[in-house]
């Protein structure tokens, strides 16, 4: 882990470099400071000559004045390269996720992704700035300090020798314990970041069922989860940090009172006992600096990890070391022995087999759950079939790029989707550049014109957070008006199960059957009126394909849907 986080430093080289020289600087600086004292109290004071001391004190404000402008640079430089990695992170995991496939969404929850994406890199940037810097000071300022009290007075450096492996042992037993609470703590927060982002996403249905209570009951006890693992990793932090406290206070007192028996002894000048001193005060300031780490260090791994363990997972569809890059396809589709499944070892599809002709408009019917939706999925590879082929114009869609075969595939599903933006932002996703001539062809081939014209601010109207200011009439030929520019040669529309009044539905009809001429159509249909011009119909039953041919061959034929086709119109 520690290898591959150190992967991230290469692109920032420089800047590492200038901030970690900096830092060496300041403590060799640091390090010199209490042998400058000394001198001036055993050499300088007994001499009295006052122009000396002044001299001296100057030359003692110069070195303040460096330090202080090396103390900037690393301060600022070093949380700049924190910042710059942090960010690399955040794009590369961000960039990651965009190329996962359906069944990654399907099993990881939103929430969960967004404390990955946040939260869970706030420690890594700083544990990237801290980290190598501060540990590398800290060795190099103790061994320094440390080889200098040994110059100093061996007996009194020797006391220091009994403290470092029991601070070492306190550290490292803290630390353990702490990257566990994190552990625990991040994957809270993650559970606190899914409840928020269910119920706020799911506010109109809490509101609607009256659950408001049980939703803030529901989220009490996240927090409630996240407020103890917190607590539980402080309370590990405190431990440690007093018992550092403690042990570096009490080696001050014992260096204290024995560098004063020294000293009535005449081993020790008062010179060297206050350059010991200020020495061990110099020893501290490293073990200050890895207490601090060992705050950061099990929380930025932590985070590290969760970022790792959502970096290395591939997708379950990914393109062919030979992918073709497909040009415009016909759209001759073949489904040969198609089996599926999704995770469960439940089977979906069984031996499908079907041939749908450039140009055709096919419908898929059949009871819920039988996988019409399923069938429609496996075409842009949303899924990969688990045996048998899919192709297209002869080609297996496996061996194609799946930019190039999803480019040649528009999709309108039941539940429009809809970025919080513009009208115009909305209706150029079908083509990221398109002019305005071509943004409006398309809203008029959609019938969108007169509403669009209707807005005080036409195009540029905002229509809420995934479209909640528009209706569900207007939801739906914003998304036709999307796919007019989008422009593929084979269409999947999952026809909308929510009835709209007559006149809208056979504005969104006529919408719909412009859209589909001189493409291959393939409608997942729910009300059988709507399919009746549909060159072939398709009924799936969780046998497979149970029957396939013309509204009238159907009918005739007497069979499910004849007999679907009965009941939906005794209804009506
Ligand atoms: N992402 C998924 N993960 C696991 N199982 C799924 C997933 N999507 C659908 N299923 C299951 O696959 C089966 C077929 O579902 P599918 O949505 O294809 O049916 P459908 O015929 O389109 O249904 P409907 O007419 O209700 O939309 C169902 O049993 C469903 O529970």
């Amino acid at each position: 882990m520690i290898r591959r986080f150190f992967t991230y430093y290469g692109p920032h080289k420089k800047l590492f470099t200038i901030d970690f020289t900096a830092a060496v600087i300041v403590a060799l600086l640091e390090l010199a400071f209490p042998l400058a004292v000394q001198w001036f109290i055993d050499s300088l004071l007994p001499s009295g000559n006052w122009s000396m001391i002044l001299s001296v004190s100057l030359g003692l404000l110069a070195f303040y004045i460096i330090s202080t402008f090396l103390q900037y640079i690393v301060n600022y430089l070093g949380h700049m390269l924190g910042i710059n990695i942090e960010t690399d992170m955040r794009q590369q995991l961000f960039t990651h996720v965009q190329r996962q496939s359906f069944r990654f969404f399907d099993n990881t929850k939103t929430g969960h992704i967004m404390s990955r994406i946040t939260n869970d890199l706030f420690d890594l940037g700083e544990l990237a700035h801290h980290g190598p810097e501060d540990i590398f000071i800290a060795c190099m300022t103790f061994i320094g300090a440390f080889w200098i009290m040994l110059t100093i007075n061996v007996k009194l450096a020797l006391i220091a020798v009994f403290m470092v492996p029991l601070l070492i042992w306190l550290i490292t037993f803290c630390n353990l314990r702490m990257n566990k609470a994190w552990s625990n703590m991040y994957s809270d927060i993650a559970d606190v970041n899914s409840r928020v982002e269910d119920s706020v996403s799911g506010a109109r249905v809490v509101q609607s069922f009256t659950n408001e209570a049980f939703e803030i009951n529901r989220f009490k006890s996240n927090n409630e989860r996240f407020r103890l693992s917190k607590l539980s990793a402080y309370k590990v932090m405190s431990f440690s940090l007093s018992g550092i406290y403690m042990m570096t206070r009490f080696f001050v007192l014992i260096v204290l009172v024995y560098g004063a028996w020294l000293s009535f002894s005449g081993e020790l000048t008062y010179g060297e006992l206050v350059g010991f001193i200020l020495y061990v005060n110099v020893l501290f300031k490293p073990i200050d600096k890895i207490s601090a780490i060992m705050e950061l260090y099990p929380k930025g791994m932590a985070g590290f990890k969760r970022f790792l363990e959502l970096i290395d997972t591939t997708p379950d569809v990914l393109d062919q070391d030979e992918a073709i890059e497909m040009a415009t396809l016909k759209g001759n589709i073949r489904f040969k022995d198609v089996n599926f499944h999704y995770d469960s070892s439940k089977s979906i599809l069984e031996g499908i087999n079907l041939q749908i002709n450039q140009g055709e408009t096919v419908a898929f019917v059949g009871p819920s759950g039988a996988g019409k939706t399923t069938i429609c999925s496996l075409i842009p590879r949303f899924y990969d079939v688990t045996s048998g082929a899919i192709s297209i114009d002869g080609i297996d869609i496996r061996s194609m790029t799946k930019k190039s075969l999803r480019s040649n595939i528009g999709i309108v599903q039941q539940d429009v989707f809809l970025f919080t933006g513009t009208i115009r932002e909305n209706i150029s996703y079908g083509k990221l550049h398109a002019s305005q001539e071509e943004i409006e062809d398309a809203a008029r081939r959609s019938h969108l014109q007169d509403f669009i014209a209707s807005l005080p601010n036409g195009y540029e109207t905002q229509i809420g957070e995934r479209g909640l200011k528009l209706s569900g009439g207007q939801k739906q030929r914003l998304a036709i008006a999307r796919m007019f520019l989008k422009n593929p040669p084979i269409l999947i529309l999952d026809e909308a199960t929510s009835a709209l009044d007559t006149e809208t539905e056979m504005i969104i009809q006529t919408a719909l059957y412009e859209l589909a001429k001189n493409r291959t159509t393939l409608i997942i249909a729910h009300r059988l009126a709507t399919i009746r011009n549909a060159n072939r119909i398709v009924v799936v039953t969780e046998d497979g394909i149970a029957e396939q041919g013309t509204h009238d061959e159907l009918i005739e034929k007497g069979g499910i849907f004849a007999n679907l086709h009965q009941v939906q119109f005794q209804q009506q």
